[in-house]
Formats: C-alpha cells, sequence, structure tokens
C-alpha cells in the first residue's frame, strides 16, 4: 500500500493543503491520504488554538474524500513534531506500507535544514507541490535530497493559514478558503474570532 502523509499545523486546514494532497495522491497513485496535524511545530509560532481543535478541523475536512484519514500520532506523542522522528514510529507500526511525505514549494526549499534529512531522505520520497512565494527548484536542492523528491503538477494556490487567521480576526469572510465543514466548525465554535 502506497499512503501519502500531509503533516502541518493545520491552523486552520484550508483548501491549498486539500488540493496539494489531491494532486499527490494523483500523480503518484497513492492508496490513501493521512493529514496529521503537528503538536508543536518544528521552525514556527503555534497561534494558540489547541491541537484538539486542529484535528477536529482536520476530520471535518477529510470525512467527504473516500481515502483521505486524519492521524493523531504527532498530537498523541507531544513535544516538538520531527518528521524523521515520527516516519521511524510508522514505519515501525506499518512495515507493509510505502509511505511519501507531501510538502509545499516553501518546505520543499527548506528541507536542507530539517532534522536528520539524509536518513529521512532515505526512508521516504518527498512528493513537492508548487505555492506562490517560493520557486519549486530542485537543482537548488543537494542532490541526495533533490533525488527524493517528486514534483506533481498543482496549480498555484496563494492561500496560507496565516492569512486566513488575519482575515477571520478583521472580520472578513473566510469562506471557500476553507471546505464548508471547516467554516461551520470554525462558526460553532468560534476559533478565529469567526462569531457563530
Ligand atoms: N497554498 C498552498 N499550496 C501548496 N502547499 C501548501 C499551501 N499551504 C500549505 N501548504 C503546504 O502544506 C503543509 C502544511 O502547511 P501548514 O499547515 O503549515 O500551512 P500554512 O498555510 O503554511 O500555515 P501558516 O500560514 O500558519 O504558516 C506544508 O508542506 C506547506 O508547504
Ligand atoms: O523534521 C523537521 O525538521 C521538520 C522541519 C520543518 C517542517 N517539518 C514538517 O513538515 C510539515 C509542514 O511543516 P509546517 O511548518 O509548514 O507546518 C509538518 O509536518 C512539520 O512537522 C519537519
Amino acid at each position: 500500500m502506497k499512503v501519502g502523509i500531509m503533516g502541518g499545523a493545520f491552523d486552520p486546514i484550508h483548501v491549498g493543503h486539500l488540493l496539494a494532497a489531491e494532486t499527490a495522491r494523483e500523480a503518484c497513485g497513492l492508496d490513501e491520504v493521512w493529514f496529521m496535524p503537528s503538536h508543536v511545530p518544528p521552525h514556527k509560532q503555534a497561534s494558540g488554538v489547541s491541537g484538539e481543535e486542529r484535528l477536529a478541523l482536520v476530520e471535518a475536512a477529510v470525512k467527504s474524500h473516500p481515502a483521505f484519514r486524519s492521524l493523531d500520532l504527532e498530537l498523541r506523542k507531544g513535544g516538538v513534531s520531527y518528521t524523521i522522528e515520527t516516519v521511524r514510529l510508522l514505519q515501525e507500526r506499518h512495515p507493509d506500507v510505502a509511505f511519501y511525505f507531501i510538502i509545499g514549494a516553501d518546505m520543499v526549499a527548506y528541507l536542507p535544514k530539517w532534522k536528520e534529512i539524509g536518513e529521512l531522505a532515505r526512508r521516504l520520497r518527498f512528493i513537492g507541490v508548487a505555492r506562490p512565494g517560493t520557486p519549486l527548484d530542485l537543482d537548488a536542492l543537494p542532490p541526495e535530497i533533490a533525488g527524493s523528491v517528486t514534483v506533481a503538477d498543482m496549480p498555484q494556490m496563494d492561500i496560507s493559514s496565516t492569512a486566513i487567521r488575519r482575515r477571520a480576526a478583521e472580520g472578513r469572510s473566510i469562506r471557500y478558503l476553507v471546505p464548508d465543514a471547516v467554516h461551520d466548525l470554525v462558526s460553532r465554535r468560534g476559533l478565529y474570532g469567526v462569531q457563530p
């Protein structure tokens, strides 16, 4: 079985994440994509919305896709969510699964700084998708890392969780930047300053 891991803060999950996962699934023939919210992201600040809430938003977002699942492994594990540690656990638990890790162009450029990237790049393949703001340029990477990245062709979507949080805090609509089910849950729970 081929499984793509879509890791992120998902604060909140948005349509850019979902299209990245669907693009990767189709391009690489993945059987499933597991969306995995991080506990503490390795290199950025959390917004203050709990892991439990971020997971609930992910669950709402993936429910309608037969091949998408949520995975609470990093939230349960706690601490800083370094991918190498997560992947060791996943491969121990699922020895028959071929894992792929789906990332946007910003993260592709950042791969050389990931913890134990050499071992990680030997353990799985990355699937990189376009994202405005950072060129998706494998030639800029050391060859041993570039060799572990497959590029999947995705329309550029200039959407980020940061911009969604900012819009919500300003009282502007976030409808259609997130799936309807996520919009409903955000409104019901009054997250990110959205009024019920
Ligand atoms: N619009 C997008 N297009 C392509 N990939 C994306 C997009 N948004 C996020 N990603 C990818 O999804 C993964 C998880 O992203 P994350 O949850 O941190 O979202 P984010 O929008 O970058 O969040 P924030 O704005 O809070 O930093 C990363 O690999 C990131 O590159
Ligand atoms: O392991 C690392 O060093 C590492 C560094 C940066 C990001 N990651 C992972 O990449 C995914 C996307 O990261 P982010 O910061 O865009 O949410 C998420 O699952 C992170 O845990 C992992």
